[in-house]
C-alpha cells in the first residue's frame, strides 16, 4: 500500500480535443435495490435520478434498476421518478445545478424563485406519493393514471412472492421515443426484477448484477457500465466524463478494467463515532494499490468496461448466445417485440446453469463479498484499475448510523473475505502466484478476521503475565526497549498520519481505534464463527442487507454522538473495552514500577 502510491488528476475540460461528443460511448447505469422497507424507494429514486441527469449525451445513457425486494412498491416509485425526469433534467441543464439528486439539491438550495419553488413542489408532492403507497404496502387505484401502468402492476398476482416470482421488465423510458419539457430526448430506465424460485440460488448482488449485465446486453449493451448501489447519488454530474480521459488513453485502455471511484459518506457524526468512513479501505489504500495494478472494486461508484467481464485481456470468453456478446450491436428499439422477449429469457433464475456465469464470466460468485472478489479475479487475470479520486466527490452515500447494524455489515465482510481467503483462489497462493505484491495487499485485506487472536492475546496474556510475576516487556535499561518503543510509538504514529494527510482528524482516527478494538471481538469472531459453520455444512450465511431507513430518534441521538451500546450491555461492554485497552498500562506500570513490577505483592489498577 505505501511502495508507489498514485496522485491522479484528470482534464475533462480537453476531452473535447480528442473526440467529439458524438463520438462518446454509451454508458448503461446498474443500480441495485433489495427491499424497499430497508431501502426506501425514494432514496432509489434519488440516486436513479441523479445519473440520469449526467451531463453525458442523454441518448447514450441507459439506467437499469435491478429490485431483489420484486416489489410494485418501488416500480411504482421509478413511474414517478420517469415522470419527474422530464422536468428535472431540463431544470439542471438549464441552471447548472450541480447536485443532481432533488434530495440534496432542496436541501442545500434555498432560492425563491419561482422556477425553483416550482420544481420543488414538484418533488415534495412526488415524495409524498412514493411514501405513502409505501406506508401503505400496496399501490391502491387513485396512483394508477393509464392502462400501460394498471397493467404493469396486474403482474404482482396472487402467488407473488419475494423470493418465488416470474420476471418483470418495465421499460419505464424510452430515449428514442421519450421527450422531455424542452422537447430534449430522456436517458432510458428499465425496471427490472429477475425471476427467483425457491429451489434455484440467486447470488444475492453479484446475481443482480449478472442478470442486469445480460438484460442490458439485450437492449443497449454499452461498453461502459457504472454499477451502483441505491445507497449512492451521483455529486458531480462531470463524473463520466472523467472516466473517458481512462478510456481513451491509448496507455491503458486495453487492460482497463473498470475506474474506481472512493465510497465517501454524506451524514456521519462530526466524530464519526462509529468509525463508518472507512479512509484506509475507500481512500488510502487504493492509492498505494494503483501503484500495482490498482485498486480493488468496491461494489459502487465503478465504471467498468463491459468486455473485462468477458475473459482476460487477450482470451475472449464468449457468452452462450452472440447477443450477450459486448461486441454486439443493438439495432431494434428496447420495446420491441423481439428484444422483450429475450430480455426475460436471460433473467431467468435456471439461465445460469452449466454456463460460466459467475465462474469467467461476469461477477464472480463464492463470496459475500462480490466486490473484492469480481475485483481480485480481474486483476488475476492480467487486467488493471483506475483510482480516480477528484476534489469535489463524485458519489455519496449512507453508511449504518447504529452500532447493531454496522457491526453486522462487518460482519458480513468478514465472513465474505474468510471465503476468499480459504478457496483455491486464496490471494496468499493464488494471488501471489499470479501478480506478487498485489496478491499480497489482497491478502491483508482476506484475513481482516484473524484480528480477534492478536486483540485477545493482547487484551490478557499481559495482565496474567503481569499478576503472575512474569515480565514480557524490556526494561528500560535493557537495548531491547529502543526497538520495543520504536516499533509501539511508530506503527501508531504512522497510522495516524496516514490518516490525518488523507484528511482525517484526531477524533476520528481516535474512535477508529476504538471500533477497531469493538469489531475484533465482536463482528470477526462472529464472523469466523459463521464461517466456520458454513463450511461444516451446518448453517448458511445469508447478505443482510444494511437498513437505511432514517429515524428521527436514532439520528438525533447519532448526531449527538451518543454511543449505542444494546441496553443492559453497556457496562459489560465498558469493562471488557478497558480490559481490553489495559495492556498498554500493563506495561507503563511496569516501567513505572522497576524491577518491582513483577512483584506478586503488586496491588495495580488492574
Ligand atoms: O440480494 C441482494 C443483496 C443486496 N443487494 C444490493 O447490494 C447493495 C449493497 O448492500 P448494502 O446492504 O448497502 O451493503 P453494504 O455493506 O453497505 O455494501 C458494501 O459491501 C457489499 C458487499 O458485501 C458491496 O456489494 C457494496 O457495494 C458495498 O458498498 C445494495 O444496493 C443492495 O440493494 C442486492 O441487490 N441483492
Ligand atoms: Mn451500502
Amino acid at each position: 500500500f505505501r511502495m508507489g502510491p498514485v496522485h491522479r488528476r484528470e482534464h475533462p475540460e480537453k476531452l473535447e480535443k480528442v473526440t467529439k461528443r458524438s463520438e462518446f460511448p454509451c454508458l448503461d447505469v446498474f443500480i441495485c435495490t433489495a427491499d424497499p422497507y430497508k431501502e426506501p424507494p425514494i432514496g432509489v429514486v434519488n440516486s436513479a435520478l441523479s445519473v440520469m441527469a449526467y451531463d453525458y449525451p442523454t441518448e447514450k445513457v441507459s439506467v437499469y434498476v435491478s429490485d431483489d425486494g420484486g416489489s410494485a412498491l418501488t416500480l411504482f416509485a421509478l413511474m414517478e421518478a420517469a415522470k419527474f425526469a422530464s422536468h428535472w433534467l431540463p431544470f439542471c441543464r438549464k441552471n447548472d445545478v450541480m447536485e443532481r439528486n432533488p434530495h440534496a439539491y432542496f436541501a442545500s438550495n434555498h432560492s425563491r424563485s419561482s422556477e425553483t419553488q416550482n420544481i420543488k413542489m414538484m418533488y415534495e408532492s412526488m415524495k409524498f406519493r412514493i411514501e405513502h403507497v409505501v406506508e401503505k404496502g400496496e399501490v391502491s387505484d387513485e396512483y394508477i393514471t393509464s392502462d400501460q401502468e394498471r397493467e404493469a402492476f396486474d403482474k404482482w398476482k396472487n402467488g407473488f412472492t419475494r423470493q418465488n416470482h416470474p420476471t418483470i421488465i418495465q421499460v419505464l423510458l424510452e430515449s428514442s421515443k421519450d421527450k422531455d419539457i424542452t422537447g430534449n430526448y430522456l436517458p432510458n430506465l428499465i425496471y427490472v426484477t429477475r425471476e427467483k424460485s425457491k429451489t434455484s440460488h440467486h447470488y444475492f448482488k453479484a446475481g443482480a448484477l449478472n442478470v442486469l449485465l445480460r438484460v442490458s446486453a439485450t437492449m443497449s449493451n454499452a461498453p461502459m457500465v457504472l454499477t451502483l448501489d441505491c445507497d449512492m447519488y451521483s455529486n458531480d454530474p462531470q463524473t463520466p466524463l472523467r472516466v473517458l480521459c481512462y478510456v481513451f488513453d491509448p496507455k491503458i485502455r486495453s487492460k482497463l478494467a473498470f475506474v474506481q471511484f472512493p465510497q465517501r459518506f454524506r451524514g456521519l457524526n462530526k466524530n464519526d463515532i462509529y468509525a463508518s468512513e472507512f479512509k484506509r479501505l475507500f481512500e488510502i489504500n487504493p492509492l498505494g494499490l494503483d501503484g500495482l495494478r490498482g485498486p480493488n472494486y468496491v461494489g459502487t461508484g465503478a465504471f467498468f468496461c463491459r468486455r473485462s467481464l468477458f475473459g482476460d485481456p487477450s482470451t475472449f470468453v464468449s457468452p452462450e448466445i452472440p447477443e450477450l456478446s459486448p461486441n454486439h450491436a443493438v439495432k431494434e428499439p428496447i420495446n420491441s417485440l423481439s428484444i422483450l422477449p429475450l430480455a426475460h429469457h436471460v433473467a431467468a433464475c435456471n439461465y445460469e446453469n452449466q454456463t460460466n456465469w459467475g465462474s469467467k464470466m461476469g461477477f464472480r460468485y463464492g463470496s459475500l463479498v462480490e466486490d473484492y472478489y469480481t475485483g481480485y479475479r480481474l486483476h488475476c487475470e492480467g487486467w488493471r484499475s483506475v483510482f480516480c479520486h477528484p476534489k469535489r466527490p463524485a458519489f455519496y452515500g449512507d453508511a449504518p448510523t447504529n452500532l447493531l447494524d454496522m457491526l453486522n455489515q462487518n460482519k458480513r465482510w468478514a465472513i465474505g473475505l474468510l471465503e476468499v481467503a480459504f478457496s483455491k483462489y486464496s490471494p496468499v497462493t493464488f494471488g501471489i502466484r499470479s501478480m506478487g505484491l498485489m496478491g499480497l495487499g489482497y491478502a491483508h485485506l482476506a484475513f481482516w478476521a484473524s484480528y480477534p487472536i492478536p486483540i485477545t492475546v493482547y487484551g490478557f496474556l499481559p495482565q496474567l503475565a503481569l499478576l503472575n510475576g512474569i515480565s514480557i516487556f524490556p526494561k528500560i535499561s535493557e537495548p531491547w526497549f529502543f526497538l520495543y518503543s520504536f516499533l509501539f510509538v511508530g506503527a501508531y504514529v504512522q497510522d495516524f498520519l496516514d490518516f490525518v494527510l488523507e484528511g482525517g482528524t484526531f477524533g476520528k482516527w481516535w474512535n477508529d481505534q476504538r471500533i477497531w478494538n469493538i469489531k475484533g471481538l465482536s463482528s470477526y469472531l462472529f464472523g469466523v464463527t459463521e464461517y466456520l459453520l458454513k463450511s461444516l455444512g451446518i448453517s448458511a450465511a445469508g447478505f443482510n442487507v444494511t437498513s437505511k431507513v432514517v429515524d428521527d430518534e436514532l439520528s438525533k441521538r447519532y448526531d449527538q454522538e451518543i454511543f449505542e451500546l444494546f441496553a443492559g450491555w453497556r457496562h459489560a461492554g465498558a469493562i471488557f473495552a478497558d480490559v481490553l485497552v489495559s495492556w498498554r498500562w500493563c506495561w507503563i506500570v511496569e516501567l513505572c514500577n522497576g524491577d518491582n513490577a513483577a512483584s506478586t505483592e503488586w496491588t495495580g489498577p488492574v
